[in-house]
């Protein structure tokens, strides 16, 4: 301590706006290096070793002793700086010349302190963050105090960051450690000043309720809503939050429409309660007047743009665009975590939610068409983030929750069972073209010899994974600051073919994102992108046992391909209705459990947020 000047803001000049008061600098000791001279830059701070030749590039026994001469830290690595007791700061000093590094001395030094709380990416796993603390020492309160302040002036300048968070925990996720997780990352929260509201859930549906029931004006005091649990866990809270809005539909299942007449007599009301209106059928029958389902489009479309009919795109406008979602992992499966921070680990996820790194999602918005006792058609709504899947996925869901007991193993279990079962379902699947398909392999799929060709002819070899920094994942949506989230534009989709396919099927799937996970480390569908604004069909089609096990063998492998198969149908789509006749399947909706043998889905591009900042792996 000897080189701190007597007056310890000799040198130094305090200024209280950050943004002018750069380069500033104080001679302060670091604990574990030194003293060093802080300097306040307009982005950060950086230090350096006071005399470095002191304290660095020893080397004895062969051993090379290299004690940090300078550092750095941004702002926008820095989620918390607080001042902390009077206590001890450990320097090192070197030995002298000749003399054997491991006998430095360490000099502890009692001094007032402060603490910056950082983020630092793993080296060997950047898309690990790992929490870094630097305490700084000074004998002058009054030094500590004035380092804190600016340091915190700066840090409040960090708008997207959240001040007042409402978490969801749910205590039996995954191996029973919700509330263990939060536990460890609550102080992350606490430090950053984060109010939070915390809610550990006592039953399956009770953050579902909380969010549905809670006032726009207490939803909108928050900048947004955490679950401590697993994607199941954070689709309820999901569907607590967007059930509140009124949505336009997709198009339901032409035939269903069919069947109850479209004659006005069974008027199918939108959550708005429009009223059906009796239109001339359009020339494809599978393409339903949005009207006649409560859509609030124009019916008719017109190239005069002056018309009244102008077309209307669906809009789906949140009350709080700030509002954003955010998860901290302890589930079973993570894959939305997975594909959104790159690390199934909580520290990650409560430092992206911290620094307020913000992310855009698409939902896929599915509605389940029944028919009451008056034959008014009544849809259910439900929303998905990551995966919507029936018949193979939705019968492991189903035995699955049998054995929650298990914890994750039973999905490995119900897996194996439901593998070894090989049911098949009747489906008709209709999908709105959005891009020209590609060539067909041209195989009959009638002999096994042609089915084995099949499986190892390329199918679709240009795909662009979604790996490391993706551009389509990281780009923004051009809409996201301007206009609402949108979907399928359906004024439009008279000039748009909807193609349809039909047949016995293992898994009906369509897929929001990847879905990486640590059982499909490419994902479900390795090119679906964060907020591409697609639906990704993945249509498994009856088929050998042998084939079928070989297809979720290449989604267990890094870099296989499971498209590559005859017996598998992948589309892009923006929107898709399902019918299925006989023996009934469920689906599966990120967890969630939906009977539906009629049902029709459409994309969200972006519709929410979430705080992360994409993948890195
Ligand atoms: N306190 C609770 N007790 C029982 N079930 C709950 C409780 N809170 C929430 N749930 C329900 O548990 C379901 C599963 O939760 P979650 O997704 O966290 O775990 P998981 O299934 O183990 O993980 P993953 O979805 O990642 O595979 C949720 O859909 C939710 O409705």
């Amino acid at each position: 301590m000897e080189r701190n000047s007597e007056n310890p803001d000799e040198g130094n000049e305090f200024h209280p706006n950050p943004v002018s008061a750069s380069n500033l600098s104080s001679n302060l000791s670091l604990d574990n290096v030194g003293e060093v001279t802080l300097t306040l830059n307009s982005d950060g701070l950086s230090w350096k070793l006071l005399d470095p030749m002191e304290n660095v590039g020893s080397s004895c026994c062969g051993i090379e002793s290299v004690h940090e001469v300078a550092g750095e830290i941004k702002f926008s690595d820095i989620y918390a700086v607080e001042l902390t007791n009077y206590g001890v700061i450990h320097e090192f000093r070197h030995p002298g010349v000749g003399k054997c590094f491991l006998a430095h001395e360490s000099h502890n030094i009692e001094m007032h302190r402060f603490i910056v709380h950082g983020v630092q990416k793993s080296k060997s796993q950047p898309c690990l963050w790992v929490l870094a603390s630097y305490t700084f020492g000074h004998k002058d309160l009054e030094t500590c105090q004035k380092w804190v302040k600016l340091i915190d002036a700066s840090l409040n300048m960090e708008v997207e960051r959240p001040k007042n968070l409402l978490v969801f925990v749910h205590p039996m996720s995954g191996k029973a450690n919700g509330r263990r997780t939060w536990e460890t990352v609550a102080p992350i929260f606490s430090r950053s000043k984060i109010k939070t509201k915390v809610l550990v859930t006592e039953r399956a549906g009770h953050a579902f309720d909380v969010m549905a029931s809670t006032t726009n004006e207490e939803l909108n005091s928050y900048d947004g809503a955490v679950a401590v649990g697993g994607d199941g866990f954070f689709n309820e809270i999901l569907n607590g939050l967007l059930l509140r809005h009124k949505a336009p539909f997709p198009p339901a299942p032409s035939d269903f429409i069919e069947a109850i007449g479209t004659d006005g007599s069974s008027p199918v009301h939108g959550p708005d309660e429009t009223g059906a209106e009796n239109h001339q059928k359009e020339e494809d029958p599978l393409l339903v007047n949005p009207r006649q389902i409560g859509m609030g489009f124009s019916n008719s479309r017109t190239d005069d743009a002056s018309s009244s009919n102008i077309d209307q795109d669906s809009e789906f406008p949140l009350p709080n665009q700030q509002f954003r979602f955010g998860i901290i992992p302890a589930g079973s499966t993570d894959a939305i975590v997975i594909c959104t921070t790159g690390a199934r680990d909580p520290v990650t996820s409560a430092l992206h939610i911290v620094l307020g790194k913000r992310i855009c999602l698409d939902v896929a918005q599915v509605v389940r068409w029944k028919t009451t006792l008056t034959s008014n058609v009544e849809p259910c709504i439900r929303y998905a983030a990551s995966f919507a899947g029936y018949g193979f996925y939705g019968d492991v869901i189903t035995e699955s929750e049998k054995y929650r007991w298990m914890g994750p193993k039973r999905y490995d279990y119900a897996g194996t069972k439901v593998f070894l079962g090989h049911r098949s379902y009747e489906a008709e699947i209709a999908y709105l073209e959005v891009e020209p398909e590609k060539p067909k392999s041209g195989i009959d799929g009638g002999r096994l010899i042609n089915k084995v060709r099949g499986l190892l002819a390329p199918k679709n070899p240009e795909r662009i994974i979604c790996r490391s920094n993706c551009k389509i994942c990281t780009r923004k949506p051009v809409y996201s600051s301007m206009r609402s989230p949108r979907a399928t534009p359906y004024s439009r989709i008279e000039r748009t073919r909807w193609l349809r396919t039909k047949g016995r099927f293992l898994s009906v799937g369509a897929a929001i994102m990847s879905n990486r996970n640590e059982r499909a480390p490419d994902g479900l569908v390795a090119d679906a992108h964060l907020a591409d604004g697609f639906l990704h069909l993945l249509l498994i089609k009856d088929c050998p046992h042998a084939f079928y096990l070989w297809h979720l063998m290449q989604l267990a492998k890094k870099g296989g391909n499971p498209l590559n198969f005859d017996f598998v149908e992948y589309h892009k789509t923006s929107a898709f209705t399902f019918t299925s006749s006989g023996k009934q399947s469920s689906w599966n909706l990120d967890g969630e459990l939906f009977q539906a043998h009629k049902l029709s889905a459409q994309v969200f591009q972006g519709l929410i947020s979430l705080f992360a900042a994409g993948p890195e792996v």
